[in-house]
């Protein structure tokens, strides 16, 4: 049977001219060919103009928004409070991976607390001020040595679990407790024996956490204990005493953690983790973009990359921390670090087109110092006589901040400013719905769309 189309195989003086196909093949020249390939190329054309088109509009829809403070300053429970709202089940889905971190929390404060106490325990009389000299009872001092030996084995899990949650990486000044970077959450459930699966460390923690539990609370409501917590003598996390108090809860077997837990938990970032997730305002969908930064000093030549993107940044300043120094350089006073950050920030020319917002964080963890007696003069002697209330130091902390923000600022930009308690979940959904909407419309007023 001839083929239908005829095929040239050979070249020869009288046959037209050819061309060759991919195959190497040899093709007669043909018109029919000729224009179906021009229609086909314009038809590419057209769609790779098109894609090109979406791609620049789906970039215009890109609100990118940096968290920035010190370590500690509440970036990362920013980042859950939006995850909370605009992604609730995202949150839901991630629960199984806190629980290991929740666990770790919990042996942290304990290991803590039994250091802290053999250490004010073996120097006695350090302090000069006879009324904060402790001095156990025989059967107090009796009690806490059994409960040390009782709590050595979960005590000896803390560096290793530390290790298995922060996937092998070992500290570095600054970082001494469990951080994490992009996906770990991802890669937990991928992987359950790293983190809560059969065999890990996760697993051999909450099965000695599940033991030690009264004993736990033994410790925590010791005479002892509740002398030093009184004299501020336990350095323990902020968070350590929300976790000591529901002890019982979380060593249950079948202990999965609450948002209430999630949003305590203390957990380093480690360099830039990006999340994302839709907004809608007004109709239109918006592709949030929070970066979520890690805050102690090394980690933040990290952030420079991100800056000239930047359609906002979200700084955050605890102000309960004016009694607290950093954990990598302990000699400066946190609040002193915050202002020189924020005046890094304020003076960026990468930055100088990001909307500023400002949050004084820990507004809850201030008062209770205030109402505690703890005195801002002690710390910050430019506080001088001022009241020692509330108002009064919330005010004098955003004046200085708003001082930095007018003599320093790179474009006279206007500066947003609230005060928060991140873990307050409906005061801060209010404020970030807020903070959203703003950010957005600037977005919008910046880049024309409608
Ligand atoms: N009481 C109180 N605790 C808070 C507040 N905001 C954050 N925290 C707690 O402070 C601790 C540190 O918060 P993070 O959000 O991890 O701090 P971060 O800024 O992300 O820190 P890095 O990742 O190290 O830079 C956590 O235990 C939080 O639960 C607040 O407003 N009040
Ligand atoms: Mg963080």
């Amino acid at each position: 049977m001839p083929s239908a189309v005829p095929i040239v195989q050979g070249r020869s003086s009288s046959a037209p001219a050819s061309i060759e196909g991919d195959s190497g093949i040899l093709l007669p020249p043909n018109r029919f060919y000729d224009e179906e390939s021009q229609r086909i190329s314009n038809l590419i054309d057209e769609e790779l103009r098109k894609e090109s088109q979406k791609q620049k509009e789906a970039r215009r829809r890109q609100v990118k928004v940096m968290l920035l403070g010190q370590a500690e300053s509440g970036k990362s429970t920013l980042q859950k409070q939006f995850q909370i709202y605009y992604a609730s089940q995202s949150l839901d889905r991630e629960r199984p991976s806190w629980k290991p971190i929740v666990h770790f929390n919990i042996i942290k404060a304990v290991k803590t607390m039994l250091e802290e106490i053999d250490y004010e325990l073996s120097h006695p009389g350090e302090d000069l001020d006879i009324e904060e000299f402790i001095r156990p009872t025989a059967t107090e001092s009796q009690t806490l040595s059994l409960l040390r030996t009782r709590l050595l084995p979960l005590v000896a899990l803390h560096d290793s679990l530390a290790s298995e949650l922060s996937g092998g990486v070992s500290f570095s000044r600054g970082l001494t407790g469990v951080f994490v970077r992009a996906g770990w959450q991802g890669l937990s459930q991928a992987n359950p024996t790293r983190r809560g699966g059969p065999g890990g460390v996760a697993v051999l923690a909450a099965k000695a956490l599940d033991s030690a539990r009264e004993d736990i609370e033994a410790l925590w409501v010791h005479g002892v204990v509740r002398q030093m917590v009184k004299l501020r003598k336990l350095r323990l996390e902020e968070s350590a005493p929300f976790f000591l108090d529901n002890v019982a809860r979380i060593s249950e077997p079948d202990y999965l953690p609450n948002v209430d837990d999630v949003l305590n938990v203390r957990l380093q970032t480690l360099g830039v983790i990006e999340h994302s997730f839709p907004i809608n305002l007004g109709g239109t969908m918006y592709d949030w973009r929070l970066y979520d930064v890690g805050g102690a000093r090394g980690q933040r030549h990290a952030w420079v990359p991100y800056f000239e993107d930047a359609t906002a940044i979200i700084f955050l300043a605890p102000i309960s921390a004016f009694d607290q120094y950093l954990e990598e350089d302990p000699k400066t006073n946190r609040i002193d670090d915050s202002l020189q950050l924020f005046t890094l920030i304020c003076s960026n020319k990468l930055l100088k087109k990001a909307h500023l917002v400002l949050m004084l964080n820990k507004t809850d963890l201030l008062k209770a110092k205030l109402r505690s007696g703890i005195r801002v003069q002690k710390y910050i002697t430019s506080y001088g006589n001022r009241p020692n209330k509330y108002d009064d130091v919330a005010s004098y902390f955003r004046a200085h901040f708003m001082q930095v923000h007018k003599r320093k600022d790179v474009s006279n930009r206007s500066l947003y400013l609230h005060f928060t308690s991140m873990l307050d979940i409906k005061a801060t959904q209010s404020i970030i719905v807020n903070v959203g909407e703003a950010i957005i419309r600037q977005h919008i007023a910046q880049t024309g769309l409608t």
